[in-house]
C-alpha cells in the first residue's frame, strides 16, 4: 500500500530521494516513524533548519573474517552507497575464500544489548538480517522490533554460506517462518534457502522461482525475492521478484568471476540502504541488483586469497558510475582496441571538420579518440575538445588530449596523451587525479617501466612501420613492438603506420597486453572515415575473437 505526501518536505541531504512517495512499511505498520523520519525537524522546532538524518540502515547479521560476506560487506554496501550502516553482531565466524573455519555466536543476551543500543539511541530507518544463528536470537530481534519499529524489515535467511557451510540451525527454519517473515517487508532466499524455507521443494527453473516466490509470500512477508546466483551457469543471474500481486523476472548479465562471495549479503543491504533512501521496494531492489551486477564485472580479476570463492570490491570505480553516470567508467584497457587519432591537415585536405571526423570514427567502430591538434590557437582547441568531449560520451567512448593538460581539465577530456618530451606523466597525474586516463608514447622497455612507474595507465609503442605523420620517427618494427610489450606492466597500443593490411601481423605478435593499434592516416587520410574505420574494426574484431 502507498500513499503520496504532498507537504513539503524539508531535504536530509543533498542526494535524499525527493519525491514524495512513501510506502507504509509493513514492520511499523503500527507507526508513524516512516513520516518522521522524512519531515525531521529540529529539536527547537525550527522547520527551516533541517537536522541533517543521514538515511541509516542497521544490519543484525555474523562477522566475516575476511570481509567478503556478513557484517562487513553490509558496512561496504551501505557506504558505498552512502547510507550510514550501524551494526549488532550476532556471531564471529573464522572465514577465508576457502570456506568457514568456524563459527562463535555471541551470547544472546549480548546480542540483544547491542540491539537495545542502537535502536534505543538512533534513528534507524532500515534493519536488515543476516546471519541469526539461533531461535532465540530471533525471537529477540523481534521482539526489539516491536519496541522500537522501523521502516522496513529486510530479511536476508541466511542459512548455508556460498562454501556450503552451515551459518544457522536449521530449526532456525521454524522461527524464520513464525516470527521473523511475517514482518518483513522483503525477504531474499537464494535458491537453496528458499527450498529450504518451503520444507525441501525443487527449485531448478524460472517457474519453479516463481511459484516459490509465491509460496514464501504466503508466510508473510510483503515481499519476496528468490535469487538465481546458482542457476546453472550460462543462465543470466536472473532473480524473482514477488510483490503479491506479479512475479518479475529480474535480469543481469552473469558475470564470469569466482569473486562472489557475499553477493547475497551486499544485495540484501543495496535494498536496505535503497529503502532508507525513500525508495519505493522494486526500484530498490532494481538498484541493488545493477550494484551487485556491476561490483561483480568490475573485480572479476582480483586475487584476493586462494581459495575457490573470493571476495568482490565495492568501492573502486563504482563510485563514479553510481554518483555521476554522465561521467565514463574509468579505465577499460578493452577500449585501447581501435584507436583513432585526429589531425586536423588531414581532415581539412578532404573538406571536413574535425567534430565530423570524430562522429564517423566512432560510427565505424573507434573506441577511444585522441584529439591532437599542433597548430589551433587554445581557445579554438578549447571549443573543439569540448564539442568532442560530448560526442564521444553520448557514445561512451573516451576521448584524450594529445599534451595538453590545460586543454583537457578545460573541456573535462577522459585523459591525456604525452610524448617524452612532454610533461611528466607523474606531474600530470598530480593535476589530473586519479580517476583520469594517462598514456605515453614509449619506444624501449625502460620507457615502458618508466611509464608505470610514473602512474600512466597504458602506453603507446611505436613507430611500429615509417609513416608519414612523424616524418623523422625512428621505427622499431614488429621485433622491438614485441620487446617493449614483454616488458611492459602496462597495457600496449601499437602505433605507426599501421592500416587494414598490416594490422593483423601486429595484433599476432603473440604478447596479451598488446591490446589494439593506433591510427591517424589509416583512417583520416581517406575519403570515407566510417568505413575505414569499419574495415579496420573487422579485422581487428577477428583477431580477438580468435584468440
Ligand atoms: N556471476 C554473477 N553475475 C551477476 N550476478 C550474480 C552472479 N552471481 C550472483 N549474482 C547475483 O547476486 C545476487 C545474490 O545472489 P546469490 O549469489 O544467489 O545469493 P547468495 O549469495 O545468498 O547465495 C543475485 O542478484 C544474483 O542474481
Ligand atoms: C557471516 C556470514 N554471513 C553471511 C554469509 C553468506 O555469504 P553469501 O552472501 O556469499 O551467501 C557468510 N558467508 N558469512
Ligand atoms: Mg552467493
Amino acid at each position: 500500500m502507498s500513499f503520496t505526501l504532498t507537504g513539503s518536505l524539508p531535504h536530509r541531504l543533498s542526494f535524499q530521494f525527493q519525491v514524495p512517495l512513501v510506502t507504509i512499511p509493513k514492520s511499523s505498520c503500527n507507526s508513524i516513524k516512516v513520516m518522521t523520519m522524512a519531515t525531521s525537524i529540529n529539536n527547537d522546532g525550527d522547520t527551516s533548519n533541517p537536522r541533517k538524518n543521514i538515511p541509516h540502515v542497521l544490519t543484525v547479521a555474523g562477522s566475516d573474517s575476511g570481509a567478503g560476506a556478513g557484517i562487513q560487506a553490509d558496512l561496504k554496501a551501505c557506504g558505498a552507497l552512502g547510507v550510514y550502516c550501524s551494526t549488532v553482531i550476532t556471531a564471529v565466524t573464522a572465514q577465508n575464500t576457502i570456506g568457514v573455519q568456524g563459527v562463535h555466536p555471541v551470547p544472546e543476551s549480548f546480542v540483544y544489548e547491542q540491539l537495545t543500543s542502537v535502536l534505543s539511541d538512533m534513528q534507524v530507518d532500515v534493519v536488515k538480517t543476516g546471519m541469526l544463528p539461533s531461535i532465540g536470537v530471533v525471537k529477540l530481534l523481534c521482539q526489539s522490533l516491536k519496541e522500537f519499529p522501523v521502516q522496513a524489515l529486510v530479511v536476508d535467511p541466511v542459512m548455508i554460506s556460498t562454501s556450503g557451510d552451515i551459518l544457522a540451525d536449521p530449526s532456525i527454519l521454524i522461527a524464520f517462518r513464525e516470527e521473523l517473515l511475517p514482518m518483513a517487508d522483503i525477504v531474499t532466499p537464494n535458491l537453496k534457502e528458499a527450498s529450504a524455507l518451503l520444507g525441501g521443494m525443487q527449485l531448478e527453473t524460472i517457474a519453479d522461482m516463481c511459484s516459490a516466490a509465491k509460496s514464501i509470500h504466503k508466510l508473510g512477508p510483503r515481499c519476496v525475492l528468490v535469487k538465481g546466483g546458482d542457476l546453472p551457469a550460462p543462465v543470466d543471474a536472473i532473480d524473482i521478484f514477488f510483490d503479491g500481486e506479479h512475479c518479475h523476472e529480474l535480469r543481469a548479465s552473469r558475470i564470469k568471476t569466482h569473486n562472489t562471495h557475499g553477493t547475497g549479503c551486499t544485495l540484501a543491504s543495496c535494498i536496505a540502504a535503497e529503502l532508507a533512501k525513500g525508495s519505493l521496494m522494486l526500484p530498490a531492489v532494481q538498484v541493488a541488483k545493477h550494484f551487485v551486477e556491476t561490483a561483480l564485472d568490475y573485480s572479476k580479476d582480483i586475487e584476493i586469497g586462494s581459495g575457490p570463492q573470493g571476495p568482490f570490491d565495492h568501492f573502486s570505480k563504482l563510485r563514479r558510475s553510481i554518483y555521476n553516470s554522465s561521467v565514463r567508467r574509468g579505465f577499460d584497457p578493452n577500449d585501447l582496441l581501435l584507436y583513432a587519432i585526429t589531425d586536423s591537415g588531414m581532415n581539412k585536405k578532404w573538406t571536413r571538420s574535425i567534430t565530423d571526423a570524430v562522429k564517423a570514427a566512432i560510427e565505424g567502430g573507434a573506441t577511444i579518440v585522441q584529439l591532437r591538434e599542433k597548430d589551433a590557437d587554445t581557445r579554438e582547441f578549447v571549443e573543439l575538445a569540448k564539442s568532442c568531449v560530448e560526442i564521444c560520451r553520448a557514445h561512451g567512448v573516451p576521448l584524450l588530449i594529445n599534451d595538453r593538460v590545460d586543454v583537457a581539465l578545460a573541456c573535462n577530456a577522459d585523459g591525456v596523451h604525452v610524448g617524452q618530451s612532454d610533461m611528466s606523466p607523474r606531474i600530470v597525474r598530480a593535476l589530473l587525479g586519479s580517476e583520469k586516463i594517462i598514456g605515453v608514447s614509449c619506444k624501449t622497455p625502460e620507457q615502458a617501466l618508466q611509464a608505470w612507474a610514473d602512474g600512466a595507465d597504458y602506453i603507446g609503442c611505436g613507430g611500429v612501420f615509417p609513416t608519414s605523420t612523424k616524418a623523422n620517427n625512428i621505427t622499431i618494427g614488429l621485433s622491438g613492438l614485441k620487446t617493449v610489450c614483454s616488458a611492459s606492466k602496462l597495457p600496449v597500443v601499437a602505433i605507426g603506420g599501421i592500416n587494414n593490411g598490416n594490422a593483423r601481423s601486429v595484433m599476432e605478435i603473440g604478447t596479451p597486453n598488446l591490446r589494439g593499434v593506433a591510427v591517424v592516416s589509416a583512417l583520416f587520410d581517406r575519403e570515407f572515415v566510417s568505413s575505414e574505420t569499419r574495415k579496420l574494426h573487422s579485422v581487428l574484431m577477428d583477431v580477438v575473437s580468435n584468440k
